[in-house]
């Protein structure tokens, strides 16, 4: 039997603009991804037969309709495979939230059956897949931090500062497509200039709406900014502080309110998931 093992980052979206709308309501965006060394744990075991078994530790998320079990329907049907897989998901990352974790773990579920399957996808062709899933799946599958636009799926590697983040999840419910359709969300941003973004303005433009819809966000974003320059990530509700240092980041955790969630981690450049499957595929490939 084979297993492979992998991780599966959040990401933060450090700034957010739309700038127009597709005729299928999609949303034109212009963003900067970046990762954290904070993910959630994948488990993929090769099947002789035909079936996808899914566990997760989360149990609102242990269902059929999960990412994870979309992205393995969707490379066996391309490709017509025999095999199966046995996954097992042990959720770290907080979900809803604009962490991206959801669609992490469909693109790692993507580059790691691509190998246990032996299917030879390339990189551009997984990300097409993965677009199908979701719109911030394939930053995930390319696995560098990156300017987007279009929905998410034009992706230029860009090279920010890794600050240490102070990532609060004020325990918020916010639906990403209710607020994409809310009447007040500013879609007329100018396009930015990537090569230039880090010299200009930026915002989240879901940052507003969130406030006025959601007064616990406004509250920790107010909180946070007395550390930290702050902001949402993707429609929320969790949000992030940088700081120059681990410890400055772990000072605020210690001060922030009980009624909120709170993490510190590292900004990162690379997805270790595909660090991990460049440097030693059979290392993790254990008979
Ligand atoms: C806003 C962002 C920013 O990174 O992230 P999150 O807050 O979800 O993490 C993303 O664009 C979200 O990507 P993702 O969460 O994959 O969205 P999808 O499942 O593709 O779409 C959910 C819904 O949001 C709306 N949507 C999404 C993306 C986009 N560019 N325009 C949209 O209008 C659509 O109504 C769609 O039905
Ligand atoms: N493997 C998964 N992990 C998290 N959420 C998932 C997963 N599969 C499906 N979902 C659904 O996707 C939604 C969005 O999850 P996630 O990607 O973590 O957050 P966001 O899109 O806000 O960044 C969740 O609320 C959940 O209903």
């Amino acid at each position: 039997m084979e297993t492979l093992v992998l991780p599966a980052p959040a990401k933060l979206n450090l700034f957010l603009h739309i700038t127009g709308r597709r005729d299928d309501g999609y949303h034109e965006l212009q963003s900067v991804f970046q990762f954290l060394d904070l993910h959630d744990v994948l488990s993929f075991t090769r099947l002789t037969t035909p079936a996808i078994e899914f566990q997760c530790s989360a149990a609102a998320l242990n269902t059929a309709d999960n990412l994870v079990v979309r992205a393995a329907q969707l490379l066996q049907t391309k490709q017509s495979v025999k095999q199966g897989v046995r996954i097992i998901l042990d959720k770290r990352l907080p979900y809803g939230g604009g962490l991206g974790g959801g669609s992490s773990d469909a693109a790692t579920t993507l580059l790691a059956l691509n190998r246990l399957w032996d299917l030879q996808f390339n990189e551009d062709q997984l990300a097409e897949l993965g677009l199908q899933l979701g719109a911030d799946v394939p930053v995930f599958v390319r696995g560098h931090a990156a300017f987007a636009e279009g929905i998410g799926e034009q992706l230029y590697p860009v090279q920010p500062s890794s600050p240490w983040y102070l990532v609060i999840d004020p325990g918020v419910h916010i639906s990403t497509a209710t607020l994409f359709q809310h009447p007040a969300l500013q879609r007329d941003c100018l396009p930015l200039a990537r090569e230039t973004w880090q010299q200009q303005t930026t915002q989240n433009v879901f940052e507003p709406l969130v406030r006025e819809l959601y007064p616990e966000v406004a509250k920790a974003l107010d909180w946070l900014v007395e550390y930290a320059p702050t902001r949402l990530t993707g429609t929320g509700a969790c949000l992030f502080g940088a700081f120059e240092s681990q410890e400055l980041a772990r000072a605020a955790l210690a001060r922030m309110p009980a009624q909120w969630n709170g993490f510190v981690a590292r900004g990162l450049n690379e997805s270790p998931v595909c660090q991990q499957l460049r440097q030693a595929s059979t290392d993790n490939l254990t008979n």
